[in-house]
């Protein structure tokens, strides 16, 4: 099986993206998950640039990583200094690296207008320092910047610049597209060309500028690249390196090739979580192959085949790359999901029977009205039961009131007080909390603890609003997702109202009844 290089540089091009900065730590984390994925080299930083960089080399000279080679990045040499003068290299050498990854002008225009130096000039840079670094010991990938652009305007002495390389004892030849404006057909051309007319082995590092990024690297690799380039979830200067998820889904499940073992394919999505977790960047759930979404199946068509055979809408198995399939509950997922559903619960459902056409009706309904289920699963299971009067409530609300006071030097405060009746009993308490819905779950667990000791088990772990209607300003609808949490499980639940203290009663409600059904709870004296 042919073997592709991965080479991973989301701690130095994926730090170069606007948002992120990773401390030391951070960078160690990641380098150390990237180890267990199984890429062959992982890109640290540009020691040459600043301390945060240099400390991170350090600790993996006490502790190495256990797969991949860990390569520092750098420019070829200043003009007018000495190899041995210049500090990047300096910082290069001092890293402990055993490979250096170092960029070079290939594009006439860099050479005139930003190095400001003669073609033949930055042929002797390119020289000079890959000479240096390779009789320093260090294994020497070339980054040539811009090849693509730099092929498009003078064809001959972009050839020239790898040529420099490859002459010096360059191991590899990285043609990147910097500026990710090439088209796939133009770069397997150019690809094609370099072949002929040089012997070392090429590697690809593309950006995303077009949008081709994943599809650029994967068209290099059938054209001959032997190293792909890329960064986690794409991160990368303006809009992205290649995202290696993608790629390693490719290079393994569509075309056979070896890069990671089937164990660490498994590895993908908690790695394109772990990075996003770190990185503090939302997590896209269309991200092919790893994101929430990419095995999510909304329409009832799709939904109803998926269950009869997954292969019909699923180019996968979401298990091979540790994903999961999800099935949407919506009003556009018709009986398929309901009748799963009420399965799960040991409910009588039959397909044609009224009851299932009651509950398709309600949920439609309420979709409608702004509510929104394929995220709230525990409303969903509460809206069949009560659909199928399967359902009993556990305590009846008199009312609530909810004071919100600001004084004018005083922080703010929340209160609220509740009134409700538990099998005839009632129930009159007050609590305060951070904000109003707080107060409002304080006090109505509070009044409830007495009947049911299991709601001290639980909190309240995220809170979402979403307006419904923006043009209506205050006026608007609120959709609220609460998700709670026991010691066990997690759930959400969903309340849609023109009030979001309302809306987030409703949700409330629900999450405290679900914690109720879930655990077998009795009515007092039941
Ligand atoms: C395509 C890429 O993503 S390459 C990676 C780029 N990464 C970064 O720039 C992040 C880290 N960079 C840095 O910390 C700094 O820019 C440094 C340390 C590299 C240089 O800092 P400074 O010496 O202050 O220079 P400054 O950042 O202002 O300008 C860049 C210099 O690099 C030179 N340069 C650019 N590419 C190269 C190259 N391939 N070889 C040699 N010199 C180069 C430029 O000509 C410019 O020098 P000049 O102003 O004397 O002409
Ligand atoms: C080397 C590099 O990061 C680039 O050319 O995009």
């Amino acid at each position: 099986m042919k073997k592709i290089e991965l080479y991973d540089t989301t701690l130095r091009d994926g730090s170069q993206t606007e948002g992120i900065s990773y401390s030391v730590a951070d960078k160690i984390k990641i380098a150390r998950k990237l180890d267990e994925l199984g890429v062959a080299y992982i890109e640290g930083g540009f020691p040459g640039s600043n301390p945060k960089d240099r400390m991170f080399f350090e600790e993996f000279k006490k502790h190495p990583l256990k797969n991949a080679a860990l390569t520092a990045f750098g420019a070829t040499r200043k003009a007018g200094v000495a190899a041995k003068d210049d500090p990047v290299f300096a910082a290069i050498l001092h890293s402990g690296v055993r490979v250096a990854t170092i960029f070079g002008k290939s594009w006439d225009l860099h050479v005139r207008d930003v190095l400001r130096v003669s073609l033949e000039e930055n042929l002797e840079i390119i020289r000079d320092s890959v000479k240096y670094l390779v009789a320093e010991g260090l294994e020497l990938i070339y980054d040539a910047e811009h090849f693509f652009d730099a092929y498009k305007h003078n064809r001959d002495y972009a050839m020239a610049t790898l040529l420099a390389a490859q002459d010096c004892g360059a191991r590899l030849l990285c043609l990147c597209d910097t500026n990710g404006g090439t088209l796939t057909s133009q770069l397997v051309a150019v690809i094609a060309d370099v072949q002929k007319n040089v012997k070392l082995p090429l590697g690809i590092h593309v950006h995303n500028d077009l949008g081709l990024a994943v599809a650029n690297s994967i068209a290099a690799v059938e054209a001959g690249c032997v190293q792909v380039q890329g960064t986690i979830n794409g991160y990368g200067e303006r809009c992205g390196n290649a995202d290696l998820i993608p790629i390693v889904g490719i290079l393994k499940l569509k075309m056979g090739l070896d890069c990671v073992t089937d164990e660490q394919l498994k590895e993908l999505t908690e790695v394109s979580h772990f990075v996003s977790e770190i990185s503090n960047m939302k997590q896209a759930d269309n991200q092919p192959f790893v994101g929430k979404s990419a095995f999510a199946h909304k329409a009832g068509v799709h939904i109803n085949a998926v269950y009869k055979n997954p292969k019909s809408y699923e180019h996968i198995e979401p298990e091979r790359v540790g994903n999961v399939r999800r099935i949407l509950v919506s009003e556009l997922a018709g009986k398929t999901p309901i009748l799963t559903k009420a399965e799960e619960l040991k409910l009588q459902l039959k397909k044609d029977s009224p009851d299932t056409k009651r509950v398709v009706k309600l949920l439609q309904d309420l979709e409608h009205e702004g509510y929104q289920f394929e995220a709230a699963d525990a409303s969903f299971e509460i809206l069949v039961k009560r659909a199928l009067k399967q359902y009993k409530k556990f305590f009846e609300l008199e009312g609530f009131r909810v004071i919100v006071e600001k004084r004018q030097k005083g922080t703010i405060t929340s209160e609220a007080t509740i009134k409700l009746k538990v099998g005839g009993v009632q129930e009159h308490t007050s609590s305060d909390g951070d904000g109003p819905v707080n107060a409002l779950d304080n006090a109505l667990r509070k009044a409830l603890k007495g009947f049911y000791p299991v709601v001290s088990k639980m909190h309240l772990s995220d809170f979402k609003v979403r307006v419904l209607d923006a043009k209506d300003g205050t006026a608007a609808k609120v959709r609220v997702l609460i998700q709670s949490q026991d010691e066990r499980d997690s759930w959400t639940t969903v309340g849609v109202s023109e009030n979001i203290i309302e809306a987030s009663w409703l949700a409330l409600v629900d999450s405290i009844e679900y914690k109720l059904l879930k655990d077998g709870a009795v009515l007092p004296h039941e």
